[in-house]
């Protein structure tokens, strides 16, 4: 296939509530969406993960532009792809910069699969045909109302529920909970806000019996983790940290981390991820597949990526209408009994909906190949 044009569109989206993390409070949703157009009319669609803000990674809603303008679709347009595996092999030169690099990865496997009339999920080697999920739940300080909104996320049927922690927002917090849900899959995420200095605090939370505790330390680090984690009976799961199948191979090594979180964008694209999957189902840790509060198209390559066979626990791939009000695909992401159903049209499986999308259009860039 060849890469003839791209579509480029700034989006502003607002969340239905605020989000709320150890470094940040997410409302409004500006993200990047990308269409491509292969040479005989058929096209793919691509979201950044890149938030307005450098809060969770290093990279932007403007850095990905810049990347992905100025360096990234230069190396794709007009280009011959037998392969979306090929992708990553046209970006070698490019360090890091991954959310950017996945925007146009996702969207040319998009393609790719329609091309060959094949669901993403197949065109992963994906078999899973219902995808069992969960629910990331923000920092809340009001207890009564938190307890409130866990229970409503239990009651749909989600089936784990991750909460947010902070230093003076986490072993009372996760006491109570258990108190109020002693049997639910529960687990808390952390998003680098501890040291090593925590240690015993983060001991505590042994007693609630979490499925896993995601990020407590330093999001550029491994070594800590690996003390931590001795440390700890609770398993540590890494989501900042790992950014490519390299990264996990030596956190695993090293015993950072007893299961991976992954996300598409923070590791590159589908391709990586795939790597990663297959590292850990060798190495016998389990996956799950990350969320960054994605819209409809996002999310659609997150449900395919979660039908490979070693995405054993519940993501947070929750359904739309934990954030939209409207979201831009059609039909929405139904989550039913805390189960997704995998959709089995060609490509990402949801058609994206060109007036929602309008809706919520800031500014539209066009790129053609020469
Ligand atoms: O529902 C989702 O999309 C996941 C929400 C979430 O936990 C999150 C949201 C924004 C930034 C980082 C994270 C995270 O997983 O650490
Ligand atoms: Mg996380």
């Amino acid at each position: 296939m060849i890469i003839k044009e791209v579509t480029m569109r700034k989006m502003k989206m607002s969340l239905k509530d605020p989000f709320t993390t150890s470094f940040g409070t997410f409302q409004d949703k500006d993200f990047l969406l990308l269409e491509a157009k292969d040479e005989l009319g058929n096209t793919g669609w691509g979201e950044s993960v890149a938030f307005h803000s450098p809060w969770y990674s290093e990279e932007t809603l403007e850095t990905n532009l810049h990347m992905i303008k100025d360096f990234l679709l230069p190396l794709v347009l007009g280009k011959e792809i037998g392969h979306p595996d090929e992708v990553n092999e046209l970006f070698s030169a490019i360090r890091r910069n991954n959310m950017a690099k996945s925007t146009i990865e996702g969207a040319i496997w998009d393609l790719y699969a329609k091309r060959n009339k094949l669901t993403l999920a197949e065109a992963l080697g994906g078999k899973q045909e219902k995808i069992e999920v969960g629910i990331s739940i923000g920092i809340d300080e009001d207890m009564d109302r938190l307890v409130e909104t866990v229970r409503g996320f239990i009651e749909e049927g989600y089936k784990r529920i991750k909460v947010k922690i902070k230093p003076g927002f986490d072993v009372e917090v996760m006491r109570e909970l258990r108190r109020n849900f002693p049997d639910v899959p529960m687990m808390a995420d952390a998003n680098s806000a501890y040291t090593l200095e925590d240690v015993d605090l983060l001991k505590q939370l042994d007693e609630f019996n979490l499925t896993m505790i995601e990020q407590p330390l330093a999001s550029d680090d491994i070594i800590d983790h690996a003390t931590l984690q001795k440390q700890l009976e609770t398993p540590i799961c890494l989501d900042e940290s790992i950014h490519s199948l390299e990264d996990t191979r030596k956190a695993v090594e090293l015993g950072s981390t007893k299961i991976i979180n992954i996300k598409i964008g923070r590791v590159g694209g589908l391709t990586e991820s795939k790597k990663i999957h297959d590292y850990c189902m060798e190495h016998g840790i389990p996956v799950w597949c990350g969320g960054m509060l994605e819209s409809g198209i996002g999310r659609a390559h997150n449900v395919a990526l979660t039908t490979l066979p070693n995405f054993i626990l519940p993501g947070d791939t929750a359904g739309s209408s934990r954030y939209w009000e409207q979201d831009i695909i059609s039909p929405e992401v139904i989550v039913e009994d805390g189960y997704i159903t995998v959709p089995t049209g060609y490509g990402i499986g949801y058609e994206p909906d060109l007036e929602a999308i309008d809706q919520f259009t800031v500014e539209t860039m066009h790129f053609k190949a020469e």
